[in-house]
């Protein structure tokens, strides 16, 4: 048969064939599926074309969509052909912490966004999960982050020096670059025992900063269409570079530098490097150290490749997510001065050697609502996170009809940090900065709906580095009188979720001008 002929059947048929599934593949999303009874728009039950838009054409715009649609359709909606969202602040930990002997995966398609694939955080399996974050733990355990006090202090001091060069200059002051290089450079040393001293050059933090929030404005765009990047990583570097943004090439740059830090780690694999405490007890020094020993990690769990992707979440999650929390608390503190002068009035009660001190300042109520409530508007990782149960149905019951909706396992199923910390039952007025909902009785009831470090066994394993750095750094900015430069709260609230939270696209970050010591 000639190939014309061959073509002329083949196409029609495969044409066909196409048209068949299509329709099979409506039918079943909308009438067959299990999920075909759970409430929501009938496009998003259709195609994930949905939420392309609401992701692509209306930028990072769906997390709000699905407050809107939760508005209209009830606590539990459909959101993609195979996610369902429940907008239930008391079912959270049912999905995402649901005790021992509950298994939660996390959705294999969301990891695509970020890369890192063998991380922690994008580790899919619920039992290798905890295989390669046992020997984390104790490293980021209240404790061993109490033992970094004297490097904090040290960080606070470069800081500091920064306010006080740019009062004497009069010179403005990027806030956001400076608590960029801040939390990057403590994360770096406390993984690898050293750091490239960002705070040194904030020209330099300034350009990290914007490459990695370029990185971020890509990740719908990789969750959707990731065989894109996929493709472009299998070319020819000489021809995949013609296709990667300035900002990307920075971010193989990093990760090139990651991977020099992991081969020197692993390199020195028999002199393994320790300090001593003030005790004598000889302690690990780095994070990564500690990964090369660990006894319960197989060979197979410390290769190379491995030991990157965890290092470049532990560093970009490291940086990131602390700069904002501190950027807005620093932001609100200026914004109402009444609130910096409670601060001030705790901090006052302190003796002067204790201002330094991070035992003593993270103690202080008002400081750590201030820290929380920052946390709040901040929204922790905004990406919806879904979770899947492996071996279990989730069943949920609408409190107000009573009606009773039946997951089966392997749902994919979100609730997002959106949707409860804008919850107005829970945070009355909830875009306003308030630490006073975490003070009393009242507000040690609301810490169970503070979701920005998540629950269960993908918690935030940051949360104790984080905080100690807000402690030390909230109660040294409050030592100087600083004026917003050019800033509104528009640089600071929520306006698109790029997997974390992102103000309007085109904010130059917090800026401001040093007035003196206070
Ligand atoms: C204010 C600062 C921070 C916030 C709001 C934050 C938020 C979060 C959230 C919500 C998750 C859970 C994501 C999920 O459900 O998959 C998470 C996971 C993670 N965070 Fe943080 N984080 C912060 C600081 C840090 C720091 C300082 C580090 C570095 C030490 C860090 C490293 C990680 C890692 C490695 C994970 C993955 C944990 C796992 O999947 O087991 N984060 N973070």
């Amino acid at each position: 048969m000639a190939l014309s002929e061959t073509l002329g059947l083949l196409l029609p048929a495969t044409a066909v064939l196409l048209a068949t599934y299509t329709v099979y593949l409506a039918v079943y999303r909308l009438f067959l599926s299990p999920l075909a009874k759970v409430p929501g728009p009938r496009w998003a039950a259709l195609t994930y074309w949905y939420e392309i838009y609401y992701d692509m054409f209306q930028p990072a715009q769906y997390i709000f969509k699905i407050k809107q649609l939760h508005e209209q359709y009830g606590p539990i909606i459909r959101i993609t052909p195979d996610e369902v969202s429940i907008a239930d602040p008391d079912f959270f930990d049912t999905i995402y912490a649901p005790g021992p002997g509950h298994k939660r995966d996390k959705d294999p398609e969301k990891g695509k966004a970020l890369g890192f694939s063998t991380s922690i955080g994008a580790t899919v399996g619920h039992d290798l999960h905890r295989k390669r974050r046992e020997p984390l733990n104790p490293f980021f355990s209240h404790r061993s982050i109490a033992r970094l006090g004297p490097r904090l202090s040290d960080k606070i001091q470069q800081l500091e020096d920064h306010f006080a060069r740019a009062a004497a200059a009069g010179d403005v002051v990027h806030l956001s670059d400076l608590y960029y290089a801040f939390a990057n450079d403590i994360v770096n040393e406390y993984c690898f025992g050293h750091s490239q001293n960002l705070l040194a050059d904030p020209a330099l933090a300034h350009v990290q900063r914007k490459n990695v929030d370029s990185v971020l404005l890509g990740v719908k765009f990789n969750l959707h269409f990731s065989w894109v990047r996929d493709l472009i990583q299998r070319l020819p570097h000489s021809l995949s570079a013609r296709f990667t943004p300035p900002a990307i090439r920075d971010m193989i740059r990093f990760r090139i530098g990651i991977r020099k830090d992991i081969d020197r780690v692993l390199n020195s694999a028999h002199d393994p490097v320790t300090t001593t405490t003030t005790t004598g007890q000889q302690q690990q020094q780095s994070v990564f150290t500690s990964l090369r020993d660990s006894p319960s990690l197989p060979a197979s769990e410390k290769s190379p490749q491995r030991l990157e992707d965890e290092a470049t979440l532990l560093v970009m999650a490291g940086t990131q997510s602390t700069q904002l929390s501190l950027t807005i608390a620093h932001y609100h503190l200026l914004a109402n001065p009444d609130i910096m002068s409670r601060l001030r009035s705790e901090l006052s009660t302190l003796p002067q050697s204790d201002l330094t001190s991070l035992p003593a300042v993270e103690k202080l109520p008002y400081l750590n609502a201030v820290t929380q409530e920052a946390h709040r508007l901040g929204f922790g990782v905004t990406g919806r996170n879904p979770r899947v149960a492996p071996d279990e149905a989730i069943t949920y019951t609408n409190p107000k009809t009573g009606q009773v909706y039946t997951l089966p396992p392997g749902t994919s199923t979100s609730t997002s940090t959106y949707l409860v910390h804008a919850n107005e039952s829970i945070f009355p007025d909830p875009f306003v900065f308030d630490p006073t909902r975490w003070l009393g009785p009242a507000g040690l009831a609301r810490r169970r709906y503070q979701l920005a470090f998540s629950r269960g066994p993908h918690i935030c394993i940051g949360m104790h580095l984080a905080n100690a750095e807000m402690a030390v750094a909230l109660a040294a900015m409050a030592r100087w009188d600083m004026e917003l430069y050019e800033t509104g709260e528009e640089d600071v609230a929520m306006r698109h979720d790029y997997h974390i939270m992102t103000p309007r696209l085109d904010s130059e970050g917090v800026r401001l001008r040093v007035v003196g010591r206070a």
